[in-house]
């Protein structure tokens, strides 16, 4: 069995192509950074080691890689004759792949899955849509009877490398890969380890809105805080109550919306705080917070439960204020992005960042909050 997947990094290498290798498949990497292309080809392996006491490791085996900016041609090739072709690439990036997918997918006679695994509501609808953008007109009927796009969400917490084996990928051991169940086309690809689910949407919120939510609160308050990473900034007991808070509020939203049992996400809430906190994994503060302005979007971990806690409590949500607040005052200067939501603020007020980075409606309470907040912040810190 043959797999395409797009970016050899780290969730790349370290969640999707070892699930893929331990399933049996061939995998090829498609990347742009020529330094972990040129390794993947002369090593034809890498390790992935859990990050626990046992420092239990696999070697993930049967990988090549493409330089997709040198031989755009050869990923065609792969893709025409893939089994499953998966992406983790980064949000932002998905739009920028959706050109070779198109090309290759126009090749095949044969049905196949593409699964974006990205952090966010409906990433391989989205890269459908791209991919629909690239392809003639006539022949996207064509293309949409062979190819399923199921969303997914994935979540395994991989730290920055540092490692001398540039390859290497030290990996958290807990692992979810939901993928829809329903969107497939063909048969299921047989990959061990995906959770099939007829309804992506529960899980993606839930994950997107505890894990990802929570992750965020702690890098942004650690921030305001001087820590540098996220263990660290768990060892803060303001912040810790502060990350509690804010998730309390995201399972109030999401029990009342998906019915969940309270208890269950609660014990649920609990373990994601337990694994942010694992020993063993380093996670710096500036790879959680990176990219502010796709976290403060609209349909992302702060903004979206926010609103929708107001929505359907009824009730404005003090702590996701909070968080959005100290995201609005992230100003790592190594971020452009959060160079550019700190020249916005700057030039034109906090107000105007708030409109223009969240699309929140200016006369919402929740709007009114988070410019309280913010100022909170500034005035007094976290
Ligand atoms: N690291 C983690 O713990 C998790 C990450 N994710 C999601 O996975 C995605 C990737 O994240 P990471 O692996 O952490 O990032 P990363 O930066 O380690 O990997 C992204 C890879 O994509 C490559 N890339 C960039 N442009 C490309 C292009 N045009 N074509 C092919 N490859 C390209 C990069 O060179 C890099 O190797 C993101 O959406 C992230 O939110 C989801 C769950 C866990
Ligand atoms: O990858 P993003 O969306 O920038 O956000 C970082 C987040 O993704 C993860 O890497 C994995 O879910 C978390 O560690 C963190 O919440």
């Amino acid at each position: 069995m043959k797999a395409v997947h797009f970016g050899a990094g780290n969730i790349g290498r370290g969640f999707i192509g070892s699930l893929l290798y331990q399933s049996g498949f061939e995998t090829c990497f498609v990347d742009v950074n020529s330094e972990v292309v040129d390794l993947i080809n002369e090593k034809g392996e890498y390790r992935v080691v859990l990050a626990e006491e046992s420092h239990e490791e696999l070697t993930v085996k049967q990988v090549r890689a493409i330089n997709s900016a040198n031989d755009p041609d050869a990923v065609i090739e792969a893709i025409a004759e893939a089994d499953i072709v998966t992406a983790a690439v980064g949000p932002t990036i998905l739009p920028h792949i959706a050109g070779l997918v198109a090309e290759g997918l126009r090749k095949r006679t044969k049905p196949v899955n593409v699964i974006a695994c990205e952090n966010m509501v409906g990433g391989s609808t989205l890269l459908k849509e791209k991919v629909l953008e690239k392809t003639p007109a006539n022949e996207q009927e064509e293309v949409l009877s062979r190819t399923g796009f199921p969303d997914a969400a994935v979540d395994r917490i991989v730290p920055n490398q540092s490692n001398e084996d540039k390859l290497m990928v030290v990996v958290e051991p807990f692992y979810e890969w939901a993928v829809e169940e329903t969107k497939i086309v063909g048969e299921k690809p047989a990959v061990d380890g995906i959770t099939w689910v007829p309804d992506l949407k529960p899980y993606i919120e839930r994950k997107l809105f505890t894990v990802n939510t929570g992750h965020a609160v702690a890098a942004y308050f650690g921030w305001q805080a001087g820590a540098k990473t996220i263990d660290e900034a768990l060892q803060n007991e303001s912040i810790k109550q502060s990350l509690e808070a804010t998730l309390k509020e995201t399972g109030r939203f999401l029990v009342e919306k998906y019915g969940f049992d309270a208890d269950e996400h609660n014990l649920y809430i609990g373990k994601i705080i337990g694994r942010f906190a694992n020993p063993h994994i380093t996670d710096d503060i500036t790879r959680v917070g990176r990219a502010p302005i796709r976290k403060l979007g609209g349909n992302d971990r702060l903004v979206s439960p926010a609103a929708q806690y107001e929505k359907l409590i009824g009730e404005t949500p003090v702590y996701l204020a909070k968080s959005i607040a100290a995201a609005l005052l992230y100003d790592y200067a190594q971020d452009p992005e959060a160079v550019e939501v700190q020249g916005e603020i700057s030039q034109n007020g906090v107000e105007a960042a708030i409109k223009k980075f969240t699309q929140l409606d200016e006369s919402s309470p929740l709007f009114a909050e988070i410019v309280s907040q913010y100022k909170a912040i500034q005035e007094s810190g976290i």
